[in-house]
């Protein structure tokens, strides 16, 4: 079961921004997508989703092509948590939440006990429980980032695409939030996550692929693509490889 792009081409109307680039998030496993600024990550993510046509080549889920399938059948399938979210409306941390759950129910539905129950959860879940009520927009960056992952596990989706999903939070909560993503892969979901540092894919991620120019440069088990020279060539910087009895990781040079 997966998420694959194959051969895939992404930009914009005026631009294509990536070439044929294939690779694809397994069921169970988490894939890390790491690559310099401006080098296609989130325009790469956005094509995976369905939300930017492919200029060619194709996505296709579980082996479905995804241009196919109904969008409600992707929402229930596939969860994004974008990078950079602006709350312009005071909904409540519940409520946001709850918006994941609109996925099984009709747009007009009432939400049933049954949503209600599984938003909390998810909001126990990354312990923001105590922000269910508070307007989001009143809330830090964090917080909401968090409230934006409990939305995306609030859809119960079969793949998740986190988009640099720490990139706001405090060194505790990076933690948390890599855990959960470890986790939602031991029970059987794909995952896919952007970051900007090694050490983050070197310890959480199955999987990673390099992405730059819009090309993917190397693709495989962390352990065998994450090596200080692999990470100077993605960013054309020095990156020093600090070595301990049982961890290995990378510092910028
Ligand atoms: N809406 C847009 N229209 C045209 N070009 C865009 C648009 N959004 C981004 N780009 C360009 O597409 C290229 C890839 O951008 P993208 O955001 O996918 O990179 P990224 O790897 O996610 O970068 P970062 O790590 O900085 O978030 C960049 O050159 C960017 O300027």
């Amino acid at each position: 079961m997966s998420l694959a792009a194959e051969k895939l081409s992404f930009g914009y109307s005026a631009r294509v921004v990536g070439r044929d680039v294939t690779l694809s998030i397994e069921s169970g496993q988490v894939l890390a997508l790491l690559g310099p600024n401006g080098g296609g990550k989130t325009t790469l993510l956005k094509t995976m989703l369905g939300l930017l046509p492919p200029k060619s080549g194709s996505v296709s889920l579980d082996g479905t092509p995804l241009d196919t399938i109904s969008i409600g059948e992707r929402a229930r399938s596939i969860a994004y948590v974008p990078q950079v979210h602006h709350a312009a409306f005071a909904f409540t941390a519940m409520q946001v939440v709850m918006m994941g759950r609109t996925a099984h129910g009709g747009l007009f539905a009432r939400p049933t006990n049954h949503d209600r129950d599984v938003a909390a959860a998810m909001l126990e879940r990354l312990g923001i429980a105590h922000l269910a009520d508070h307007p989001t927009n009143m809330i830090s960056g964090g917080e909401r980032q968090l409230v934006l992952i409990a939305r995306a596990l609030a859809q119960e989706p079969r793949y998740v695409v986190l988009d640099e999903p720490t990139a706001s939070l405090d060194f505790g909560n990076q933690g948390k939030v890599m855990r959960q993503i470890r986790l939602l892969a031991e029970s059987g979901l794909g995952v896919l996550f952007t970051t900007h540092d090694p050490n983050q894919a070197l310890r959480h991620a199955d999987k990673v692929a390099l992405l730059r120019d819009g090309h993917v440069t190397a693709m495989g088990d962390v352990s065998a693509v994450l090596s200080g020279e692999t990470l100077e060539q993605l960013y054309g910087a020095s990156v020093e490889t600090v070595t301990g009895p049982d961890a290995v990781a990378f510092l910028p040079g």
